[in-house]
């Protein structure tokens, strides 16, 4: 069980889709010159958290910029790239979609976001169903040499059952690229990655894009890190930031040996 370095980006999201493949790409390279192995984008990192932006600037894989920008720079920095997610077109529809990327630059495969965020309150009215679709299907697992992870995108992390199911699959780390905004975003956000970590005895990794003053959408930042125990093991604040953190991977076994949460034996699982 080895420890490894995760690098987030949490980045500004302008409305030059060529300034945030730059900009993702600057942080990328940042991460990993200070050791990530394994570097995490948030949640639409390439288009404006916007309807208008959706269709705009959604690319069919595996051809667009922003393709060749992951790809390039998984291979050239020699990571495994978790692309957030970006705006897909496939069929004549949009998903939001994650791409990820092994360190010789080969797309591992896909995740899109499962529950699409419709939210209706007093600060704001955001209905992603309006212009996305979900995607459907089983959760992807990714097994890599370094680490066996699981993505889920920001509205996802309501939902424990689908943590629950990637942690059964053999998931450590559940990454969420994510887009969370400064209304939900100081109730919900940390209490949902550290109770989705304590539920499942895993590391999650929460990736948003920074604040700034002139983004119409209020994104919330603080991208986080939890343990397997629940602790934080490292945050960000609102603005730009690359954010590292050292993961143990030993202590998933670990803390699930202390407290045996997921065993099937009759004394653990009670069945009602
Ligand atoms: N943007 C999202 O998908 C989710 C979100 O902001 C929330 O659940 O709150």
């Amino acid at each position: 069980m080895g420890v490894i370095k995760l690098g987030i980006c949490q980045m500004p999201v302008t409305a030059s889709k060529e300034q945030n493949l730059s900009r993702a790409r600057q942080m990328a390279a940042e991460a990993a010159r200070a050791g990530a192995r394994v570097v995490v984008l948030p949640e639409m990192f390439n288009c404006p958290y916007q309807h208008e932006f959706f269709t705009r600037f959604a690319e069919t894989c595996p051809d667009g910029d922003t393709f060749r920008m992951l790809t390039s720079t998984a291979r050239e920095l020699g990571v495994y790239l978790i692309g957030g997610s970006i705006p897909e077109a496939e069929d004549g529809r949009t998903y939001n979609t994650c791409f990820v990327y092994g360190p010789d630059g080969r797309m591992l495969g896909r995740q899109r976001k499962l529950h699409l965020f419709n939210i209706e309150t007093d600060d704001l009215v955001f209905r992603e169903s309006d212009t996305l679709s979900p995607g459907t299907g089983p959760p992807t697992v990714f097994v890599t040499p370094l680490v066996t992870f699981g993505v889920a995108i920001c509205f996802d992390l309501r939902f424990p059952e689908l943590f629950r199911d990637l942690a059964a699959r053999g998931a450590e780390l559940i990454v969420a690229p994510a887009a969370f905004n400064t209304f939900t975003g100081p109730p919900h956000w940390e209490l949902l990655l550290r109770a989705r970590a304590v539920d499942n005895q895993v590391f999650v990794a929460g990736a948003g894009p920074a604040w700034t003053e002139d983004s119409p959408y209020p994104y919330y930042g603080h991208s986080l890190v939890v343990n397997p125990w629940a602790e934080v093991i490292a945050c960000a604040g609102e603005r730009e930031t690359v954010l590292l953190a050292e993961i143990d991977l030993g202590q998933v076994a670990e803390v699930r040996k202390k407290l045996p949460l997921h065993r099937t034996e009759k004394s653990t699982l009670i069945k009602f």
